[in-house]
């Protein structure tokens, strides 16, 4: 299960509006290289979304993101997703996410907040805001003392800093919406949506 990302250094987070549109934005991200997404609970149909991926693109690994609650985790669960993302840890979700087979991904920001979530059985974790925290540079100073936590930097991640941080061997993947805005996929956008999964993976092939 910890190596199910092992194929997607890149993450595209997503919020789709319209469950008509989440299949064609596979495709389009499949055809550009990437085969995971991350889909966030930030919008009303977020699950129907989750369902269409799961019924229509059996090759994509599906994440659900935004996952703040115990019960986001029930619903999360219920779609068949693979793996879940949440921005920070709470108690209450911590025990949730605690509960749950599928792989974990908890939001940190700190060293002390990557340690509370390793101690918690989460040894990758996501470094939220990425940018606005640290960057690369916290993910590189924290490696000699935590060698064993790895991260996903997401917040402020994009094609012109994607390798500073994959470089690091200390980071599994790297997310964010760059790749499938709101924008480009309420607007249906699959061709710029596929050049920037490529852009994106040609990137990663250099790291
Ligand atoms: O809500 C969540 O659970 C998230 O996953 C947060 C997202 O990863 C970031 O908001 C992406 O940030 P940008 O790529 O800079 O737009």
């Amino acid at each position: 299960m910890s190596d199910l990302l092992s194929k997607s250094p890149v993450i595209p987070v997503v919020a789709i509006d319209n469950p008509a549109h989440a299949v064609a934005l596979c495709e389009a991200l499949q055809r550009g290289g990437i085969n995971a997404i991350e889909v966030t609970l930030r919008t009303e149909k977020a699950i129907e979304a989750i369902t269409e991926i799961k019924k229509h693109c059996p090759k994509m690994i599906l994440g659900v993101g935004t996952v703040l609650t115990p019960d986001d985790v029930l619903r999360s669960e219920d779609t068949g997703s693979d793996f879940l993302v949440s921005p920070g840890l709470s108690p209450k979700l911590q025990a949730a996410l605690q509960a749950t087979e599928l792989l974990v991904l908890p939001g940190t920001a700190t060293p002390s907040e990557a340690l509370s979530a390793y101690e918690a059985g989460f040894d990758k974790v996501k470094l939220f805001p990425a940018g606005a925290v640290g960057g690369a540079n916290l993910i590189k100073s924290v490696y000699a003392p935590m060698p064993n936590i790895s991260f996903m930097p997401t917040g402020g991640v994009r094609v012109s800093n994607m390798n500073d941080y994959l470089s690091l061997p200390n980071v599994y993947a790297v997310g964010g919406t760059w790749i499938a805005s709101q924008a480009l996929i309420n607007a249906q956008d699959w061709d710029a949506i596929e050049k920037n999964a490529k852009d994106a993976m040609d990137m990663a092939a250099t790291a």
